[in-house]
This record gives C-alpha cells, structure tokens and sequence, in this order.
C-alpha cells in the first residue's frame, strides 16, 4: 500500500528492539533501522529518533530478581543504560549524534517547550541526529511523560514533522492483540482514531516496556491532530524498512487530520496537564465558543487545586461537558473568591483593579475547533 511521501519524520523504537534479552545493548534489530536512517539521511530527508531501552540495557549492570521492579532501581538502570544505549546507536552512523533528555517538565512550560524546540531544530540543520529519551533517571512522576510513544508524538509536533514512526515488535495495529488471540486480523489504515479503536489496544507482555498499544494509539491521535501520518510498524523485520523506503506501508497507517491545530492549540490540548476545573454559565460557554475570552463573571463552581498559570479544564454548567481547555490566570484560591462577580465589583470590594479575564481567548483552546 502506497503511503504520502514526507521529509522530516520521528522515529521511536521500543526497549524491545534496543535490549531484546538480559544482555544488554545489542545491535539484532538496530543494524536494519540504522541503514534506514542512513539511507534518509543520503536522500536529504531529516530523522529525530526517539529511542528507548534505557532501563532495558541497565538490567545488564543492575541485577533484580524481584516480578515489580522498584522505582529507584529502574531509574539507576536508566541513568548506566542511557551511556549504553547512545553509544550502541552511535556507532552505525559517520554523522554526529546528539543526546537530547527531556521530561514532561520541559515540554509544559511554554518557554521551556520552545527552547527545546528550538535545540532540536538546531540539530537538524546541522545535519546531526538527534536521540531522545525521557530523562528517567532524574523524572518524577508528576514531571514525567511516561511513556516513549507518547513523547515521540509531542516531539514530532515540536519539529513540525510530516511523518511519524512507531517501531514496535508486532506487524501494526490488530483488532486484537495477536499474542492473546492468534488469529487476529491487521488493519492498514484507520482514518479516524475512534474509542473502538483505542478499545482494540491491549497492554505490554514485556516487563521493561511501558505503554503496549493503548500508548501508540495515543500518540497517533496527538501526532495526526497535528497534521503528522503516524505508522505502527514492526522493527524486528529487515523488510520493514526497505518497504519504507520504497514508499510502501508495511504496517498501521494512522492518516493525519486534514486540518490541523495550530502549534499552540497543539499544545494545550496535548501537552499540557490540567491541574483543576472551571464549571462556566451558558452565556460564558456562547462567548467562548465567538472566541472570546472567559471573565470572572461566568464563572459558576471552581474545582481543584491550582496555581497561577496552571492549565484547567472548562466545564458546562447547564451540560456537563468538557468544553474546552486554557491557562488560567488566577490560582483556585483567588478565583473561589470571585468567581461570578463582575470586575468592577472585585475592585470596589477589594479595593484594586485585578486583570479581567481569567482566560484569555488566546491560551484557549475550545474543544469544538479540533
Ligand atoms: N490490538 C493490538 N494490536 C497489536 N499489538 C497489541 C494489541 N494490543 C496489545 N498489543 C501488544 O502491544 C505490544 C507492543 O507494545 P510494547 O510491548 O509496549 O512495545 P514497545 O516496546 O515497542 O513500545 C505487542 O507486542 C502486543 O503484544
Ligand atoms: N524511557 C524508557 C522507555 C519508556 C518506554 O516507553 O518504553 P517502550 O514501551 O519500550 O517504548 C527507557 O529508556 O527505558
């Protein structure tokens, strides 16, 4: 099957493929990949790759017996195996490799996201490739992404890539998961990424992997929002990339959106985590949806706890529907203060003029644009 030529494409390959056994590092899979990578590079199309198999590679110097591998453990296993990791890919290529390690932290903050951005863009100009990895050895949970499907999705975004893709250990997306039910059937193309699509996903079997299906469908539904063709394909197969290079898709082509969200709508429905919930009348939601901004007035119940500057989910009074999402500008404590009041009230009960609108129309984003 055909699929649309591209120029600049993320790449992310499982722990599977990096450290398939106990052993460590190892360069079974990696040989095919990297020629493919090589190969791109020689026609003067660009390539990030995000990379997994920190933690996979670290099993060879951390040993643990135990079936629930301890947080601190995995960590130190990916802070030794990361050195690992970069030095077994680097080795294929007579061009540069940068290491680029990054956290959900670094993607949230909007200078942070634009800064990285801007690094990753840097590289590829200089004909270097870029390796990316969560920073697992230093993330917490409330910093982290969690999983490399995930961040190789947002990471494409970043770059403004036109292709995205997942190298797995299965031939694509099935209608169920082959290792369970044997005779499951691959699907070649999904044009719309629906709840029966994510209810095909099942998870991991691999210890040391992180998302299973579920994680790839989600990035694919982050990556084709974005205007980026996001392929599932399997990595252990040779063949699999010489059918990419001859422009044929060998595995799930998840078809990009026809029209996409603009960077920063991206990024706040994708990127950023909301920290509480506005509830909004239904004058407020008719004024959002004209693509005004959202006051203090509208502003019927306040839920969660959030500071200044946080991302918060808007909510119908009248329907209960998540409506939309921006960055507020009053921390939860400020707003159950004065929430519903016209400003010129707040200002003469409390004696200073505060900033009117609690979300404006720009660091918004209405649910209905996607
Ligand atoms: N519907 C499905 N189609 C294909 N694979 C599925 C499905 N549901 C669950 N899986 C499982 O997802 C696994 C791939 O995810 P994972 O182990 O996290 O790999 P990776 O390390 O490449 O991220 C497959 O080996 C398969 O067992
Ligand atoms: N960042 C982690 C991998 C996380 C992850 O998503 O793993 P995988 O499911 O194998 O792609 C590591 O390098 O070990």
């Amino acid at each position: 099957m055909e699929m649309p030529s591209w120029q600049r494409a993320v790449l992310k390959v499982g722990s599977a493929l990096i450290a398939p056994d106990d052993t460590g590092t190892s360069s079974k899979y990696l040989l095919a990949i990297a020629r493919f990578i090589i190969e791109c590079h020689e026609r003067g199309q660009e390539i990030v790759l995000v990379s997994s198999g920190s933690a996979a590679a670290g099993r060879k110097h951390i040993s643990f017996d135990g079936d629930k591998l301890p947080v601190t453990i995995k960590k130190a296993m990916a802070a030794v195996g990361q050195n690992d990791m970069m030095a077994n890919w680097s080795r294929f290529f007579d061009f540069p490799c940068a290491q680029v390690l990054m956290t959900h932290g670094d993607l949230r903050d909007r200078a942070r996201y634009v800064s990285v951005r801007n690094t990753l863009r840097t590289l590829l100009e200089h004909d270097v490739l870029p390796i990316v990895n969560e920073n697992d050895a230093l993330a917490t949970d409330e910093m982290k992404v969690g999983d490399n499907d995930n961040l190789a999705a947002m990471v494409a975004t970043l770059v403004d890539a036109d292709a995205l893709f997942i190298c797995s250990d299965i031939d694509g997306l099935f209608d169920a998961d082959p290792r369970v039910k044997p005779d499951a059937k691959k699907i070649p193309e999904v044009n719309e990424i629906t709840e029966e699509i994510f209810a095909l996903a099942g998870g991991t079997t691999n210890k040391i992997a992180t998302g299973g299906m579920r994680t790839k469908i989600e990035a694919a539904e982050k990556a084709t929002s974005h205007g980026i063709d996001t392929y599932i394909v399997n990595g252990r197969k040779g063949e699999t990339f010489e059918h990419l290079l001859q422009g044929q898709n060998p595995g799930t082509l998840f078809k990009r959106q026809q029209d996409p969200m603009s960077n920063k709508k991206h990024w706040l429905r994708h990127t950023l985590i909301s920290q509480g919930e506005l509830v909004i009348d239904e004058e407020s939601a008719a004024a959002l949806s004209r693509g005004e901004s959202l006051t203090t007035s509208g502003i019927v119940d306040v839920q969660g706890d959030f500071n200044r500057g946080d991302a918060v989910v808007i909510r119908s009074g009248s329907t209960a529907e998540a409506i939309g999402k921006g960055i507020c500008q009053y921390s939860s404590h400020e707003l159950m203060h004065i929430k519903g009041q016209e400003i010129s009230d707040i200002a003469e009960a409390y004696g200073y003029s505060p900033i009117s609108e609690v979300i404006e129309s720009n660091d918004l984003m209405i649910l209905e644009d996607e």
